[in-house]
């Protein structure tokens, strides 16, 4: 959840426009005189497709975990032999151009419009970040409200901004755990009124 966090800030600083729509979306259906609750996520729809699309370009996991094969069987048309370790890339599918037009670029917009029906629960196999079938992540909800409702907290209380005149660097470690090699250095200043951050 941590990880998401770091790539989802890193991308809306890269893309301030998508930034000041998150932004948007908290005043009109929060305001500025009270803190987002649990029960307000249903309606930032803009913010969940940031999150969804934070997760296809940079899943946590973007190799899932190695599933070994139990028995002797064909897959894909490989004769594949018992024991053998499957490595599912995950962040190659996620980033599929044959399902993903300008499959690099940080667009959540399409997550409410052309693939509005695409979800992250392993019913659509073009997008996996959570895996899918019987070894699916059993924390997805979990996972996803946490990264939901501490994003929406972020962005509603504080003005983000990038100190340095450089974008963020996207460069992230090699391994099981994709997470950004450097440290995320922000600026962070209260946009809400007063009386919200004296419970903080
Ligand atoms: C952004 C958040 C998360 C992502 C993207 C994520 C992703 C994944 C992926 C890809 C797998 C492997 C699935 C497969 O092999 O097909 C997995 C497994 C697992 N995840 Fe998560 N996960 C997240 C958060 C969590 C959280 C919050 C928990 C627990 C509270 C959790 C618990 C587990 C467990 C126990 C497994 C192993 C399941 C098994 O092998 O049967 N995950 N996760």
């Amino acid at each position: 959840s941590t990880v998401t966090l770091t790539w989802t800030l890193c991308l809306l600083l890269n893309n301030p426009s998508k930034l000041e729509k998150a932004k948007e979306e908290l005043d009109k259906e929060i305001g500025k005189e009270r803190n987002v609750s649990e029960s307000d996520i249903n309606k930032l729809r803009y913010l969940q497709a940031i999150v969804k699309e934070t997760l296809r370009l940079y899943p946590p996991a973007p190799l899932a975990s190695p599933h070994e094969i139990t028995e002797n069987c064909t897959l894909g048309g490989y004769d594949i032999k018992k024991g053998t370790w499957l490595l599912i890339n995950v962040w190659k599918i996620n980033t599929d151009p044959y399902f993903w037009p300008n499959h690099l670029d940080f667009e959540p917009e399409k997550f409410l419009t052309t693939h509005k029906e695409v979800d992250v629960k392993g019913q659509h196999y073009e997008l996996l970040p959570f895996g899918c079938g019987r070894r699916i992540c059993p924390g997805i909800s979990f996972g996803l409200g946490v990264i939901q409702f501490i994003l929406a907290n972020l962005l509603h209380s504080f003005e983000i901004v990038n100190p340095s005149n450089e974008p963020i660097d996207m460069s992230g470690t090699l391994g099981l755990v994709h997470a950004k090699t450097t440290p995320l250095m922000v600026m962070v200043k209260p946009r809400l009124s007063s009386k919200c951050y004296k419970t903080m």
